[in-house]
């Protein structure tokens, strides 16, 4: 079994696509999480569109064998892996191996301060935590897409998806970033000057609760309440989005 794959657990999505991959594979594993860690969606706030995103935790891909009654976990170097389940009908899909991996960075559009700060933190402790470039694109992508002018990130790390986040908010954009570990956040501060996007991000440190709390104390309660009900429509409308790119073949 793949312990990721490019269809956000919707397997049948990339049942027959096929991906040329270059020849060249000698490059070493590098880390990335091919599922989202994160999902950003975008809410409503009064007249102004806002965006709030929430981490759903990382996840790796797992699948419930119904033979064996249990949930299997794995690494595929295979890019194919067949789903050997009858619920998904012994369909292909894509995993992500080094070689898919390459093939993404090769393809995807990553600005040069979030290509410095992806290697700088390569080499950190939790840097598997880090979204992968095509999903800091697909995040900053619905962003736009929702002309979102609020957001809040539970959960910062180095930075990575914030950053591609603010790079992509309106000069009047905010936004809120919650991050518990001192460390990680230094580096995200950094980055976040270096990209110049330092005055639309308000950097919160320590517990996310007690940053939302605030929010909340403050008159912003109706972002909070909106992440509660839009987190649902949002997985729904990723989904979607990654279905009709995959139709496109993108
Ligand atoms: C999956 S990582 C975020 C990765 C980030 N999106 C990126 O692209 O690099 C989750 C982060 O959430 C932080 N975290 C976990 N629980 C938290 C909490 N209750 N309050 C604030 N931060 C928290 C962890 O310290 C960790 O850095």
């Amino acid at each position: 079994m793949g312990s990721s794959s490019l269809g956000l657990h919707h397997w049948s999505v990339l049942a027959s696509q096929r991906a040329i991959l270059p020849q060249n594979s000698a490059k070493p594993l590098q880390k990335f999480h091919s599922l989202p860690t994160t999902v950003t969606v975008a809410c409503i706030a009064t007249s102004r569109a806002s965006s709030v995103r929430c981490h759903l935790g990382c996840f790796g891909f797992t699948a419930f064998n119904r033979k064996l009654r249990k949930s299997v976990r794995g690494c595929a170097t295979n890019p194919f892996v067949v789903a050997n389940d009858e619920k998904y009908g012994n369909k292909q899909v894509i995993s992500i191996t080094p070689q898919v991996y390459d093939y993404i960075l090769a393809n995807v559009r990553e600005p040069e301060v979030l290509r410095q700060l992806r290697e700088e933190t390569a080499s950190m402790h939790g840097s598997q935590m880090q979204v992968s470039p095509d999903q800091a694109q697909l995040l900053a992508m619905l962003v736009q897409i929702h002309g979102a002018e609020k957001c809040i990130e539970v959960g910062v790390y180095t930075g990575y998806s914030s950053l591609a986040t603010a790079l992509v908010l309106p000069e009047s954009g905010s936004l809120v970033a919650c991050e518990r570990d001192g460390r990680s956040l230094e580096v995200a501060k950094k980055y976040y000057d270096k990209a110049n996007v330092s005055h639309k991000v308000h950097v919160k440190y320590g517990f996310a609760a007690d940053a939302l709390r605030s929010l909340i104390l403050s008159g912003e309660a109706s972002m909070i309440l909106h992440l509660l009900m839009l987190t649902r429509e949002c997985i729904r409308n990723t989904l979607n989005c990654c279905y009709n790119l995959s139709r496109l073949g993108v």
